[in-house]
């Protein structure tokens, strides 16, 4: 093997970037969310990038896998899940748990304490703190359990297990690897995964009900509140002028069905003949969502996860013509045989970082297809390391046929340079080697001391513990 394919280091970099109040089923995000920032360094010294999920549940997973891989050529990316651990659960007993195995994730949704920071040549530490707090993976309720068999169908991202944290940690190692091996040929990314298809890829405008201001202190913006038919129209007139995105999705679950229900035909009305989706992650019986579909069968392009689980979601799509979309009960390859067997989704949403990296985001793409089932793409908030990635991998699946969802736009900080720039509601797939950004150390170095210096809480993304500090008496809303 090539030793300038030999990987010499891999970096950690935990930060906390600012996000403004946007509503959904489980509160209200937080002022500062975390991302981790992975770099992967080859004897040759190039660099590759990686974003994920930055709660302390994945760092206590990324660590250890960060520290095996020195030694590895970055072709390796296979090699990946063996070492992340990922399917251990059921081989754990059998190999007793070698050196590679991550920190065990506890089966209450703890993880193991984590060793203090260590500071590496003076750059920013690849250890996170030992937590004050239980950490529950981004997005999930913060009582849910994480269990190797996987509970908690109300995690904005379906089911949790450990394999598919594991498989979010993963995510960001393999978008490194595939960023030093792009950087080291001369290649983009998409050359890597079999050349692109398309020249630019078309993204969604993700419409939030958000309020003006986070309550206390926070960061700000000028968007100003969101919380009726009008207001999500100002915002989705706002992101058109923008950014020019020709689709839009609504996060519904936040108020009655009624009242998201006037707010799309409000779109309708205002961008006709325009894309439009509805996604209350779960929130509504089978009797609402077919009430919602039945409804707004003229205007949808598609509803997105309107009852939680399999079952519930195959009995609605049994009952309307409206096409339902998924990024809760089809989120591993495990779901997939029953899900696509009761036809309970015509399209899935696709995540690479958790459903394993972009090569396992062609193989879900590979098993739709087969299926005759519809590919779209899910989003979390993120910066632009994963939307160069979201990018690269789009621009090689033909079967993706819906605009991809992206939180980029509401995000007023990011740790490459420069910013990408959305024209048409497109993305220019970019050809320089590797995912085609550069890290803004400055801006990665200030994200970071945020998260050492800032309240440890906001380690661990927790909607509902947020929205309680300031409505007590919030529930989670089912109709
Ligand atoms: O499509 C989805 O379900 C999401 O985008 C989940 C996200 O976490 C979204 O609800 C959010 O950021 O509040
Ligand atoms: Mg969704």
């Amino acid at each position: 093997m090539d030793s300038m394919l030999i990987i010499d280091e891999v970096r950690l970099t935990p930060i906390l970037i600012s996000d403004p109040p946007l509503l959904n089923v489980q509160g209200v995000h937080q002022p500062y969310t975390p991302r981790l920032i992975v770099e992967v360094i080859t004897r040759a010294g190039t660099t590759g990038l990686g974003e994920t999920y930055g709660d302390r549940v994945y760092l206590d997973l990324a660590r250890p896998l960060a520290d095996t891989l020195p030694g590895h050529p970055v072709t390796d990316v296979n090699a990946l899940f063996e070492l992340a651990g990922v399917g251990r659960a059921a081989a754990g007993e059998r190999d007793g748990g070698s050196s590679l195995s991550p920190a065990p994730v506890a089966r209450d949704g703890g993880s193991s304490p984590a060793p203090a920071p260590v500071a590496r040549d003076g750059r920013p530490s690849s250890s996170p703190a030992a937590g004050e707090r239980d950490a529950g993976a981004s997005s999930a309720p913060p009582h849910a359990p994480v269990t190797e068999a996987g509970v908690d169908a109300a995690g904005l991202r379906g089911v949790r297990t450990a394999d598919k944290l594991r498989l979010s940690v993963v995510s960001a190692f393999e978008t490194a690897c595939l960023d030093a091996l792009g950087k080291t040929l001369g290649l983009p990314v998409h050359a890597l995964l079999g050349g692109k298809v398309r020249d630019s890829v078309e993204y969604s405008a993700y419409l939030f009900h958000r309020w003006a201001a986070h309550p206390g202190d926070g960061p700000t913006d000028d968007w100003g509140a969101a919380l009726d038919p009008a207001g999500v129209v100002a915002q989705a007139r706002r992101f058109d002028r923008l950014h020019g995105f020709r689709s839009f999705k609504l996060k519904g679950g936040v108020f009655p069905p009624e009242q998201e229900i006037a707010t799309i035909r409000a779109l309708a009305e205002a961008f006709p003949g325009r894309p439009l989706r509805l996604d209350p992650n779960g929130a509504w019986s089978v009797d609402t969502s077919l009430a919602v579909a039945h409804e707004l069968r003229d205007v949808l392009e598609y509803l997105e996860d309107p009852a939680s689980g399999t079952d519930a979601m195959a009995e609605i799509a049994a009952r309307t013509d409206v096409p339902l979309a998924t990024n809760m009960c089809v989120t591993t390859f495990e779901e997939i045989p029953e899900a696509f067997a009761k036809d309970a989704v015509r399209i899935v949403l696709c995540d690479h970082h958790y459903w394993g990296g972009l090569h396992r985001t062609r193989e879900l793409a590979a098993l739709c297809r087969t299926y005759g089932i519809g590919l779209s793409m899910h989003s979390n908030t993120h910066l632009g390391i994963s939307l160069a990635a979201m990018t690269q991998v789009a621009a090689t699946l033909p079967e993706l046929h819906h605009a991809c969802d992206t939180h980029y736009p509401w995000q007023t900080e990011d740790v490459v340079t420069p910013r990408p720039v959305f024209r048409a509601g497109r993305l220019p797939v970019s050809d320089a080697p590797g995912l085609g950004v550069q890290l803004d150390r400055r801006a990665l170095a200030a994200l970071h001391r945020r998260w050492l210096t800032a309240d440890v809480a906001l380690r661990d993304r927790d909607d509902t513990s947020t929205i309680l500090s300031t409505h007590p008496t919030w529930t989670p809303p089912h109709w």
